[in-house]
């Protein structure tokens, strides 16, 4: 279960988003809304760990997250299996025998990285998510470049596997998922004062 208490989320030393509280169980997937520049990448990366809040408290078993943001994290010179079998090798976990077929990627398994299209990438960054075996996903406009067929196989993972056997998904996403029955939340009640200003962090990547 996440567990998110009366979070406050920051870019740039200057507060985003407000006093977040909800609660995402086992099997449940969360969809975040709100308009561009409201503070989705920055909630998730909070939520994920990546850069601290600055207050509240968030709960989620250790060593459970994984964060997937708008970059696949390909290796370009090597080929689709060995992408694969190195985020296996990297968390000690096996490929599921269906991940090929569940992400399309049969017929790309020997293809170099660095040769596949736009959405043939992104299901590649996708079905690591299949590999990595991590319960909590924080997930940042998954479907950019997918198109139809490949949404909803996603769709479809997400559900019958990855919710299916106890994980849970808070999802940043402009594009209906069809998941049943998951639940809103609407980021715009929750942005911090308009008039605070601040200077630059980092960039995300
Ligand atoms: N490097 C940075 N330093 C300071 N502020 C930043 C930086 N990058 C982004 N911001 C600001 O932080 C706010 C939240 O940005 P964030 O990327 O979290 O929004 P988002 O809801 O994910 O947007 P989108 O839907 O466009 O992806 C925005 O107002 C943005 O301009």
């Amino acid at each position: 279960m996440l567990q998110v208490r009366d979070v406050t989320c920051a870019r740039g030393g200057v507060p985003v988003l407000s006093n977040l509280n909800f609660t995402v169980k086992a099997g449940q997937a969360l969809i975040l809304r709100g308009p561009n520049g409201i503070g989705k990448t920055t909630l998730l990366r909070t939520l994920a760990g990546l850069q601290p809040a600055i207050a509240g408290e968030i709960n989620y078993p250790e060593d459970e997250g994984a964060y997937a943001s708008h970059a696949d994290g390909i290796k370009s010179a090597l080929s689709v299996a060995e992408n694969l079998a190195f985020w296996a090798d990297v968390y000690g976990t096996a490929l599921p025998d269906d991940l090929y077929a569940a992400f399309d990627l049969t017929d790309l398994k020997h293809r170099l990285g660095g040769t596949l299209s736009a959405g043939q990438k992104r299901r590649l960054g996708l079905a690591r998510l299949g590999v990595i075996g991590r319960k909590v996903l924080f997930l940042d406009e998954p479907t950019v470049s997918l198109d139809g067929f490949s949404v909803k196989l996603f769709a479809k993972w997400l559900q019958q596997t990855h919710l299916a056997s106890g994980g849970l998904a808070v999802i940043a996403t402009h594009v209906d998922l069809g998941l049943d029955t998951a639940p809103t939340l609407a980021l715009e009640p929750f942005k911090s004062a308009p008039d605070a200003s601040g200077g630059s962090d980092e960039a995300f990547l």
